[in-house]
């Protein structure tokens, strides 16, 4: 690994902000670290992008800390080498070109003009390197986005929903290109509202809802964690219900749809079954239905499947 590429732990520990009455972050604690790509994960409204600018030192926290190597940002003696960041809604001059863009911001990092167009070859904008940034589709502004984030080829890389706005090509490319920098050593911090979008990419993942964690683990450990369900129906609701009792299983309902009809995990299809036959019950559906990780991710933060809410998630 080469000691420019080398990676930082960014850590958050214990991490408070509240905005009035509001509570973005809660006691938050996590670590992303080197040489691989970790999704920063929640709901809208979660409190990622409040953690995101603590950790830049744009906001400043009520209590906790957020560092990146240790040091909080605004310790850091050359920040822009060491962490490249890009935040949501990145606004850059109309008026000015891609090429034009880099180089406001290269004397601040140190780099000079051939860096610039070296980070736009890189991002793919190298072909569009003088046109203005007024004309550009939110995708290649992202790109550019990026590329100012790749500016003084910093340890660590922190991305505010980078793949919004890209379309599924762009998504594959980011996709290749953040594996590849977490490749190189670097520690990649990636935030997005939705899992699926990023579950190619990422290595761990960090969960959070209402400004908590909800989870932290690798993401083979969160799929580990998906179980798969079986949807039953019966004409008889009280029944169905009462069968669900006497076998002990009201845990295990993940949830209520309409009368007669239960979603239960950590119990098979057959065990049911049996059960309803020798209860002499009627049942229309029996169904298995293997959780995806986006069923997972949504029993996490509370957002179960529509149709009600979720038991035994992770609060
Ligand atoms: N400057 C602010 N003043 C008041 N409330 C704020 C401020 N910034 C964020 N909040 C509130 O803090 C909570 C967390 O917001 P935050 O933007 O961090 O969430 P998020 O997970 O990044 O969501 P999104 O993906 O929608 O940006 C929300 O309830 C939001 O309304």
């Amino acid at each position: 690994m080469s000691g420019t590429h080398e990676g930082a732990v960014v850590a958050v520990d214990h991490l408070t902000k509240t905005f009035g009455a509001v509570r973005a972050v809660d006691d938050l604690s996590f670590t992303a670290r080197p040489g691989r790509v970790t999704g920063f994960l929640g709901p809208n409204g979660a409190g990622k992008t409040t953690t995101l600018r603590i950790l830049l030192g744009l906001v400043r926290a009520t209590s906790g800390t957020a560092t990146v190597g240790g040091r909080r940002y605004g310790e850091l003696t050359r920040p822009m080498r060491s962490v490249g960041a890009a935040l949501e809604a990145a606004s850059f001059h109309p008026g000015r070109s891609a090429l034009d863009h880099l180089r406001v911001y290269a004397p601040q990092v140190g780099v000079d003009d051939a860096r610039c167009r070296e980070v736009l070859d890189l991002v793919g904008l190298g072909p569009v390197a003088d046109r203005r940034v007024g004309g550009f589709s939110l995708g290649m502004r992202q790109r550019l986005g990026l590329a100012t984030t790749l500016l003084g080829d910093p340890g660590v890389l922190i991305l505010d929903e980078p793949a919004n706005g890209l379309d599924p090509e762009g998504i594959a490319w980011l996709r290749a290109l953040l594996r590849h920098l977490a490749g190189e050593g670097r520690t990649v911090l990636v935030s997005s509202h939705v899992l699926s979008e990023v579950q190619q990419t990422v290595d761990d993942v960090v969960i959070i809802a209402r400004g908590t964690l909800v989870h932290q683990s690798s993401l083979a450990e969160l799929a580990a964690l998906s179980e798969p369900s079986v949807r039953v129906v019966s004409p008889d609701a009280a029944r169905l219900d009462e069968l669900i009792a006497s076998a002990g299983w009201t845990d295990r309902v993940a949830r209520n749809g309409s009368p007669g009809v239960a979603v239960l995990r950590r119990v098979s299809a057959a065990e049911i079954g049996a059960r309803a036959f020798a209860a002499g019950l009627e049942i229309h559906e029996l169904a298995t239905r293997e959780a995806g990780l986006e069923d997972t991710f949504l029993r996490l933060v509370g957002e179960g499947p529509a149709g009600g809410a979720t038991q035994g998630g992770a609060r």
